[in-house]
């Protein structure tokens, strides 16, 4: 289905006009379309359907509880970093069963909560993470499941900020090192090693790189079963990209396509965490044009900033912008920049666009890595969240008030 489309010229979400969304939610506005984000997860599902798989979607892409509790109705699994992102599945009705918990840095707290719940794995990315979990677990008279995210050194060719399984990169276990950790692993109380793990980065458009990942693994399993380890899964982490732009990102049926051949024969259950594939192309970011600012360079000063879209500002990434109304006046080449005091603060440098002052924009392609990155700072509340289901809106998170800019802070009693 269409999840946007336009009407004499008018941008829709499913059945609402976005139009009607801004002017009865304010701006800026996140707007998340539920069939697009249900597509999609079931496109993944579909893929891998001929064999046992569990796709444990990425919550750092946007963590929003009804998102996530969409997610789990669908039966799907989540990939979590954090104690809060452990709470949050939990909250929106997630099953522990299905939860991987990857992150470089997990604390005791987090370790101790993990193991109380009782997840599927922990994707361990150091040596001494094994044996704290190890620790933690026979203190509590448990057994951690665990899987080795293991860095398989191959260039995802993205962005190098996003671009997480080089031997430079902080994530993950050197594939050369592994063997010898899973040994060291086989010998510590309280642990149970399931599987295996990788993640080699985001937004990747290409496939060879996951298969090169995939197939390095795939050795290491069988060097693994020679010393009596067997698997019972691998967790090929996420990273599909979208087209922001004019990229042609693989589709999950064609990732599905690439590995079979190497997966054949091998009775392992499939683990995947796409995040960005799942959410990213449902979301839209919509913002009203404050003021125009022609000179030198034409600016658009827009009411949405880099603390509501970060990644623009942080990864200079292009997201396409279109005016929400077929346009107005004459078009001119635009910066689209927001109110923040930074010069970083754009959302797209020349576009060009029919505007007028109080415009409406909508920046596509936000629903991954766009609410989730915002933050406060310049003391801006952030946005709103809409999730639309035909035609109708249900508001999944409430602009944020002034006063719950302070919260938790505390003044000096007078002197
Ligand atoms: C461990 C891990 N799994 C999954 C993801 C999800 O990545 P993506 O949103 O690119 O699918 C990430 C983020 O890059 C990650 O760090
Ligand atoms: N935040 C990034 C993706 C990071 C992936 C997390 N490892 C983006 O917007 O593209």
């Amino acid at each position: 289905m269409m999840s946007f489309s336009r009407q004499q010229g008018e941008l829709n979400i499913e059945g609402c006009a976005v139009s009607a969304l801004a002017e009865r939610f304010g701006t800026p506005l996140y707007l998340y379309s539920r069939a697009a984000i249900e597509q999609a997860w079931r496109a993944y599902d579909a893929a891998f359907a001929d064999r046992e798989h569990l796709i444990c979607y990425a919550v750092k892409a946007n963590a929003n509880l009804a998102i996530l509790q969409l997610l789990a109705k669908l039966g799907s699994g989540f990939d979590i970093v954090s104690g809060g992102e452990l709470e949050r599945v939990l909250k929106a009705g997630g099953q522990p069963q299905k939860i991987v918990f990857s992150g470089v840095g997990k604390s005791r707290a987090e370790i101790t909560r993990a193991l109380e719940v009782g997840i599927l794995a922990f994707n361990v990315e150091s040596e001494a993470e094994l044996e704290r979990i190890s620790e933690i677990a026979q203190a509590l008279g448990k057994t951690a499941a665990i899987s080795l995210r293991v860095n398989p050194d191959v260039d995802a060719r993205t962005h190098p900020y996003i671009s997480t399984g080089l031997k430079d990169n902080k994530f993950g276990i050197d594939i050369h090192r592994a063997g010898a950790v899973y040994a060291h692993a086989a010998q510590l109380p309280g642990l149970n090693i399931t599987g295996l793990d990788f993640h080699i980065g985001s937004q990747l458009t290409e496939i060879e790189p996951l298969v090169d990942a995939l197939s390095r693994s795939l050795a290491l399993v069988d060097r693994l079963a020679e010393q009596g380890i067997i698997l019972e899964h691998l967790d090929i982490g996420g990273g599909l990209g979208i087209a922001y732009q004019d990229e042609t990102p693989p589709t999950p049926a064609a990732l599905a396509t690439a590995i079979k051949p190497l997966l054949a024969n091998r009775p392992q259950r499939i683990l995947m965490e796409p995040g960005r594939a799942i959410v990213g192309e449902a979301g839209l970011l919509v913002t009203q044009v404050e003021y125009i600012k022609t000179g030198h360079r034409d600016f658009a000063i827009v009411d949405a900033a880099m603390t509501d879209l970060l990644r623009p500002a942080l990864y200079d990434a292009w997201q396409r912008i279109e005016t929400v109304d077929a346009g107005q006046g004459e078009a001119r080449f635009y910066d689209i920049v927001g109110p923040v005091c930074e010069t970083a603060d754009v959302l797209g440098r020349e576009r060009h666009l029919a505007l007028a002052p109080h415009s409406l924009l909508a920046v596509f392609d936000a629903g991954a890595y766009g609410f989730a990155m915002a933050s406060q700072y310049n003391a801006r509340p952030r946005a709103a969240e809409v999730l639309v289901d035909g035609n109708q809106a249900h508001i999944i998170r409430h602009r944020e008030s002034l006063e719950s800019l302070w919260q938790g802070e505390v003044l000096l009693e007078p002197s």
